[in-house]
């Protein structure tokens, strides 16, 4: 799903990553640790071609990033602090704001796309605060908005920076049973930057299977079962009773 191959970045002239080979299957769990200024923000925002590589290459779904252009199939939560909380936005326009692709600024939503948003808001369970302005949640309920945009397009592939940090410890255990429930149940491949050492080892083990500069990777693979058709969250979505069933872990 992603092959990073011998990737390298520099900012100025400070070398953040260097040389990285890493490669991401279907259905992966990834956790990437790391203490600050490790590169884990910059590697996230080259995976989702924010930023362009000083050399080497990473492949999505099979092909250069150079030439991918088929973003719908990734959701991509940014640090929490990359976002203004005065931005005067609601919480459905946020989402609604995941479906309009990188090229399209606005778009007329037609009756599709207003229950895709309906649904990501549902699967949060922030349908009640759909019409409040985002700067006025609390911080697990805009981690919510933030990922029911991630999740608008039903992506195979989820990236999440940080996201339960400023989170309470209950709030917190929450969110990763979801994400936990989304990657089990609904095959969506997660790579995650986490500092919550206690969660990362209780799901993915306490060995990293890789170690690059101080950048560790812990991983959890599955392996689909042999009648597992579904792979994303929309076919879950629209089974009957699949709303339930995700909604049940929340
Ligand atoms: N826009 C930028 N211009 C120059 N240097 C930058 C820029 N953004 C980040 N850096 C530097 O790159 C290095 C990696 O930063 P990055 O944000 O990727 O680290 P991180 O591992 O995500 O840290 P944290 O855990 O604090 O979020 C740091 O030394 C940082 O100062």
């Amino acid at each position: 799903m992603v092959e990073i191959d011998r990737l390298s970045f520099l900012y100025e002239h400070k070398n953040v990553i260097d040389n990285l080979t890493f490669t991401v299957l279907e259905r992966d769990f990834v956790g990437l640790i790391g203490p600050n200024g490790a590169g884990k923000t910059t590697l996230l925002r080259l995976l989702v071609g924010l930023l362009k590589p000083t050399s080497g290459d990473i492949r999505l779904f099979g092909q250069s990033i150079s030439k991918f252009q088929d973003w719908d199939r990734i959701g991509y939560v940014p640090q929490k602090n990359a976002f203004n909380p005065l931005f005067p936005a609601t919480v459905r326009e946020i989402v609604e704001s995941g479906l309009y692709g990188r090229k399209r600024l606005y778009r007329k939503l037609g009756a599709s796309d207003r229950r895709k948003i309906d649904d990501a808001l549902d699967v949060m369970r922030i349908a009640d605060l759909a019409g409040r302005r985002i700067g006025q949640l609390s911080g697990g309920q805009q981690q919510r908005a933030f990922l029911a945009r991630a999740l608008v397009n039903s992506p195979q592939l989820l990236i999440l920076d940080e996201p339960t940090v400023g989170i309470d410890a209950e709030t917190q255990q929450g969110f990763f049973q979801l994400i936990r429930h989304m990657h089990e149940h609904h095959h969506i491949t997660f790579l995650m930057v986490s500092h919550d050492m206690e969660m990362m080892e209780a799901y993915l083990g306490s060995e990293p299977v890789q170690s690059a500069g101080k950048l560790k990777f812990y991983v959890k693979h599955t392996h689909a079962p042999e009648d597992c058709g579904e792979t994303n969250l929309s076919h879950s979505i629209e089974r009957p009773g699949g709303m339930r069933e995700m909604m049940e872990v929340t």
